[in-house]
């Protein structure tokens, strides 16, 4: 291994180094969030490295494909023009890691709907995550929308999901109300998804 620990933690020095070490992590079959979560935010974002895959729409945010983890996860690039935002989603029984890349992030809570799903979606917290921050959710947790609140700056992020999925529920603020969606990616290992079939449904 060319990589190491310093002390009791990995330290990722590039994109590369980090995609190995989380090979090696998600080898096992027992995920530790905490472990995950500081790796990610040990690697110090450099454009360069990830440029390539950040790939954006004029309308709403790309989910674009770099990594499939040997089937244990997806690690992906999210590019979120000014503005642009997801639906309030939840993550499908799996581990969701969000890294900021370039410029900031808003990350509201909320609460699961009540079986009914009638009325208002309870909030239940919001941050702002900054670049290089590493945010953690799972269902357990609840629910989330995230958004780029700049008008005048992008943001980029990078995710990874475990185990991979490909449909999540999104959730009407006003009445709870659900629906399932087929996720997509707008780009896989830097190159764009063919049109024919990016039937494009990101969650927004
Ligand atoms: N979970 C969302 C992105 S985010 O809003 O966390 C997705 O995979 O498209
Ligand atoms: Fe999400």
């Amino acid at each position: 291994m060319e990589y190491s620990m310093q002390g009791e933690v990995w330290k990722a020095q590039t994109l590369k180094e980090l995609i190995e070490i989380l090979h090696h992590l998600f080898a096992s079959d027992k995920v530790n969030v905490a472990e995950v979560q500081t790796l990610m935010e040990s690697y110090e974002s450099n454009p360069e490295e990830w440029t390539k895959y950040a790939k954006f729409d004029q309308f709403r945010y790309t989910r674009n494909l770099i990594d499939k983890g040997n089937g244990k996860f997806n690690l992906m690039i999210l590019c979120w023009g000014e503005g642009h935002g997801s639906s309030i989603h939840d993550h499908t029984d799996s581990h969701c890691f969000m890294k900021l890349l370039q410029g900031n992030l808003k990350e509201t809570l909320f609460e699961w709907p009540g079986k009914k799903g009638v009325g208002e979606m309870l909030k239940k917290s919001e941050r702002v995550l900054k670049r290089n921050q590493c945010a953690y959710i799972n269902d357990s947790i609840g629910l989330h929308r995230v958004e780029n609140p700049s008008h005048t700056e992008t943001a980029v992020s990078l995710h990874l999901y475990s185990p991979p999925f490909e449909i999540c529920q999104t959730f009407d603020q006003r009445t709870g109300h659900k629906q399932k969606v087929k996720m997509t990616f707008y780009s896989q290992f830097g190159e764009r998804t063919p049109y024919t079939s990016a039937v494009s449904q990101e969650n927004n």
